[in-house]
C-alpha cells in the first residue's frame, strides 16, 4: 500500500498517474538531461535498475519509462535514438539558456527532430533550463532565438489532433524549479 502510495505521490505531482508512455529527454550536451533523470530517481522509491550506457540512460515508474539520449555530438546517441524514435509518445527537449552561445546549435538540432516525419504529432515540452544563473535568457528571449513564439499554450491542450502540441517552460532542475509544470503540460498531451 506504501508503495503504491508512493508511485501515485510521483506520478500525481508531474501528471502522469495512470498514464502509459515512452517518454524522452533529448538536448545538446550539459543541458541536463542526466539531473532531470536523477531527480526523477531521487524521488522514487522502486525503480527498475538503469540500463548502463555511455549515451543513453532509462527509467521506468509503472507504465512510464523515460529514456535520456545525448545528442551533442554522439553518433552513437544519434543511431540508438533512430532505432528507438518511432514509438516515442512525447519528447522532453532541455535547453541550457545560460549558454548563449549554443542556443542556435541547440535550435537546430530541435528544429531538425521536428521536421523528422515520424515525431509529427508526438508532443514536445521545451525546458529552458539553468535559469538559476546569471547568464540565463528569459523565456521571451528564448522563444525570440528558438523560433518559439508560437505555441500550443501553457494551460491547453492540441485542439486539433493532428497538430503537434509544443511549450516552453522554464526552469532550474537544480534548483527543483519549474519542469513540474511542464510536466503536468506533457501529461496532458498524452492520451
Ligand atoms: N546552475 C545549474 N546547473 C545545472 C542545472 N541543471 C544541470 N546543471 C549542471 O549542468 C551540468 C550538465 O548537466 P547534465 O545533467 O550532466 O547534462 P546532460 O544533458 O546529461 O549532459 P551530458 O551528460 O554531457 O550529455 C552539470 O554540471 C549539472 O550539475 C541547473 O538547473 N542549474
Amino acid at each position: 500500500m506504501f508503495l503504491v502510495n508512493w508511485f501515485f505521490d510521483v506520478l500525481g505531482w508531474i501528471g502522469l498517474y495512470k498514464k502509459s508512455a515512452k517518454i524522452v529527454f533529448l538536448g545538446l550536451d550539459n543541458a541536463g538531461k542526466t539531473t532531470l533523470m536523477h531527480m526523477l530517481k531521487d524521488n522514487i522509491m522502486q525503480i527498475h535498475e538503469p540500463t548502463l550506457h555511455p549515451t543513453m540512460e532509462e527509467i521506468e515508474i509503472e507504465n512510464i519509462k523515460f529514456n535520456a539520449f545525448d545528442l551533442g555530438g554522439h553518433k552513437e546517441a544519434r543511431r540508438l535514438w533512430r532505432d528507438y524514435y518511432t514509438t516515442v509518445d512525447a519528447v522532453i527537449f532541455i535547453v541550457d539558456v545560460a549558454d548563449q552561445e549554443r542556443l542556435e546549435e541547440s535550435k537546430k538540432e530541435l528544429n531538425s527532430l521536428l521536421s523528422c516525419e515520424e515525431l509529427r504529432s508526438v508532443p514536445f515540452l521545451v525546458l529552458g533550463n539553468k535559469i538559476d544563473k546569471k547568464e540565463a535568457v528569459s523565456e521571451e528571449e528564448l522563444r525570440t532565438i528558438m523560433d518559439l513564439s508560437f505555441t500550443t499554450g501553457k494551460n491547453e491542450k492540441s485542439k486539433n489532433g493532428e497538430l503537434r502540441s509544443i511549450e516552453v517552460f522554464m526552469c532550474s532542475i537544480k534548483n527543483r524549479m519549474g519542469y513540474k509544470e511542464g510536466f503536468q503540460w506533457i501529461g496532458k498531451q498524452l492520451k
